[in-house]
Order: structure tokens, then sequence, then C-alpha cells
């Protein structure tokens, strides 16, 4: 069997491609089903022809024209997103009747070998799922021409995707706890089935909805210029990508994680478990408030030079114990090689920009300001054994006692 370690790649900050007009509205149900004929009809499957077979492209990626057929049961009508690992496809179920999104794994045997444990942790999650587990579902899969394909219920855009078009305008704090509250729901879950993520990010948490209102901003640019902003109607969230998904007890690859959002115990080589998750959450809250990334670095001393500057030293036992690697960003054994050791003057003002963390709650948030900061230092604790676990963190004042 091929683990995902085989197949990790170093997931520098490569932000996905916009989706197609997240916000446009798929074309109604009763006008794609009007031009397809009732499944089970006779001849079904000869009227829904699969194209003639193509080459794969150069990546391995399957290559389609809108509006053809996967197999004759899911007609493509467009492209919701592409990853590492394949093309997710908006397409009409005709046995469901219903819009759903497919991952068209490419057809090279590590993603496919991977393809089938995400597949294997999604059963899991729906196998055991109450209703509330807040993680996307698998509806079916199969293998078409060489490539797995995992269908899944459509969501709507990324929590990145809806930043992005609101020109990165932080979300109100409210709608954060929100979030924040369901993404820890979501991480429980999965760390009670012995299942640790390992790439959370806002990419990776998925709007339910695709409806939003836009309101006057408070920020006008002149007199006559009005901005806008867009909230989400809802603010229900599901998690998605379980293809770095690692189970608690297996052998893990020591690094994981999209850099940003990346545990100091990964880079200090550690070794890391269900932790490093909650650390991903509280990046990932940052964000949220803030309209951009916590660690915006692509280098690891510049990264632990950042996370001294918003958190403090980074504990000695921890420096101690880091491995071969990344023994050369501390100078006498403990101090960070900082900064001499950075690589340009820009990299120094870009860690000496950041502040303590709770300046930049203060900075962003209006209200909920200490309750934020304390569970953000209880997210972001060095010490993976001292971190909070997702049921600690969902029983914080901040969750709680909203002011
Ligand atoms: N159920 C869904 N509904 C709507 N859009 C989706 C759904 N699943 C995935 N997408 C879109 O497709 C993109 C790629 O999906 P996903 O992250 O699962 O692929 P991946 O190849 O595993 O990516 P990565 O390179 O991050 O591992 C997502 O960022 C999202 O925009």
């Amino acid at each position: 069997m091929v683990s995902v370690e085989k197949i990790h790649i170093e997931r520098e900050r490569t932000r996905k491609r916009p989706r197609l007009a997240w916000d446009v509205a798929p074309p109604s149900a009763s006008e794609a089903q009007r031009a397809l004929p009732v499944p089970g009809d006779e001849g079904f499957e000869r009227k829904h022809v699969s194209p003639p077979k193509r080459d794969d492209d150069r990546e391995g990626h399957y290559v389609f024209n809108l509006g053809e057929n996967l197999t004759p049961r899911y007609k493509i009508l467009g492209k919701m997103g592409e990853g590492t690992f394949g093309r997710v496809l908006e397409c009409w179920d005709r046995q469901t009747r219903e819009y759903v999104a497919i991952k068209v794994v490419r057809s090279i045997r590590k993603y496919r070998d991977a393809a089938m444990l995400e597949i294997d942790v999604l059963q899991q999650l729906a196998k055991n799922d109450r209703g509330s587990s807040r993680c996307v579902q698998i509806r079916n899969w199969f293998d078409y021409r060489n490539h797995i394909c995992i269908v899944f219920e459509k969501l709507g855009p990324s929590l990145f995707d809806f930043l992005k078009r609101n020109k990165y305008c932080p979300f109100p704090v409210d709608l954060v706890r929100e979030f924040g509250r369901q993404l820890l729901e979501s991480v429980a879950y999965m760390h009670e089935l012995r299942l640790i993520h390992t790439d959370l990010k806002p990419e990776n948490i998925l709007l339910v909805s695709s409806e939003y209102v836009k309101l006057p901003s408070y920020k006008r640019i002149s007199s006559d210029e009005m901005q806008f902003r867009c909230l989400p109607k809802s603010s229900a969230i599901k998690l998605i990508d379980f293809g770095s998904t690692a189970y608690d007890n297996q052998n893990h690859s020591s690094i994981v994680s999209t850099r940003h959002y990346r545990a100091p115990e990964i880079i200090l080589g550690l070794g890391w478990s269900y932790p490093c998750d909650l650390w991903s959450v509280g990046c990932i809250l940052i964000e949220l408030c803030s309209g951009e990334a916590l660690f915006q670095t692509h280098e690891n001393l510049e990264h632990l030079a950042m996370m001294e500057r918003v958190l403090g030293p980074i504990p000695e036992h921890m420096i101690c114990r880091s491995n071969k690697g990344a023994e050369k960003y501390f100078k006498r054994g403990s101090r960070l090689r900082w900064p001499e050791g950075a690589v340009s003057r820009e990299s120094i003002s870009a860690v000496k920009k950041l502040g303590h963390l709770k300046d930049i709650v203060s900075r962003n948030v209006d209200s909920s300001r200490s309750s934020l900061t304390e569970l953000l230092h209880g997210l972001l604790t060095y010490d993976p054994t001292k971190r909070i676990t997702a049921r600690q963190a969902l029983d914080h004042p901040f969750f709680r006692n909203p002011t």
C-alpha cells in the first residue's frame, strides 16, 4: 500500500485558482432535467454515451468538454476546483437528480492509491456520522478510464474563495465564532475516530451554500463611491479534502500541512499528532478575523522567527529535542539564529511587521477580544502536549459566553 507520505509534496502556499463563477447560480434543476431522459429508461446507456476515449493531459488529468458525460450517469456541467490530486467537476446526477461535485483523480499510480485511502477515510467519517460531523459527504465512487472518481455532495465556495472575493475584507467576529465552533466540532469528531486531518486551511473549509448578501461597507472611499462587502447568508460550513488524513496509529511522514498552517513540532522534526490540527485552527481563526494569513512565509527559519514575534520564545526543551535538520536554525543550542540567519532585509522587516498576538487581535476585532486572545493562546501553544484539544476549545468562554 502506498502511503500518503510517499506522495506528500511540501504544500507551500499554492493558492488554488479561483473557482469558476462560484456565485453564479447553477442552471435550475428543471433546465438540466429537460434535456435529459429519465434514468432507467430503455437505452439510457445508449443515449448518454461517453465521449470517445482521449489521452490524459501531461499531468495525468482527465480531459473533458462541458456537457459531456462522465459515465452515462453523470453529466459534466463545469469545473469547480483543482488540487494536487485531480480536478473537481460540477455534474448532474441523472439517477438521484441532484448536482454533485466529482473529484476526478489524476491517472497516476500514487494519486490513485492516495484516492483509495481518501475513500476509506470518507467512508469511516460517513459510517459514524450522526448528522453533525460537518465533514463533506461521499455519495459514490468509481474507477473510470483509469481515473478514480469520488462523488461528493455539492457545496459552496471555500472560506478562502469568499475572503478573496471580498478583497480580503475580514469576517465579523460573530461569524468567525460560528465558523470556529463548527470547525472545532468537525476536528473533535475526526479525532474521536483517531483521524488527524493534517491539512486544515481556509481552502478546505467550504460554505454549504453559495448564497450571500451584499452590504454597504462602513468604509467609504469617496462621497459618491460606496464600498460593498459580501456576507454569506448562512454560516454553515463543511470540511473537505481528506487526501492527507492520517490515522493516529499509522507511520507518519515527517512533513505535513500547508506551510502557513504548519505546527512548530512539524518544523522542528519532533513528530506530530492530533495537536497539529489545533495549531492550524488557531492560524485559520486569526486569518478569518484579519483577512490575511498570519504566517506568510515559505521558509523555516523565517517561519520560526514569525512565531517568536507573535507568541514569544520557543520553549528550550523543544529546541533541544529538534532533529538534525532543524539544529541549524538555532545558536548556542537554544536561541533562534535571527536576524543574522535571515536571507534578506525584506525577510527581517516582514517579521518585524508582525505584532504580539494580543495586538493582532485588538487591531482586527472589536468585541470578545480578551476571550478570543485567550483561546488563540491555547490553540497556538508551542508544546503540543500542552495545546488545548478540540473539545476543550469548544468549552472555551469565547464559544460559551459570547459578548
Ligand atoms: N464537495 C465539493 N463541493 C464544491 N466544491 C468542491 C467540493 N470538493 C472540492 N471542491 C473544490 O475543489 C477544490 C479541490 O478539492 P480538494 O481540495 O478536495 O482537491 P485536492 O486535489 O485533494 O486538493 P489539495 O491539492 O489541496 O490536496 C477545492 O478547493 C474546492 O474549491
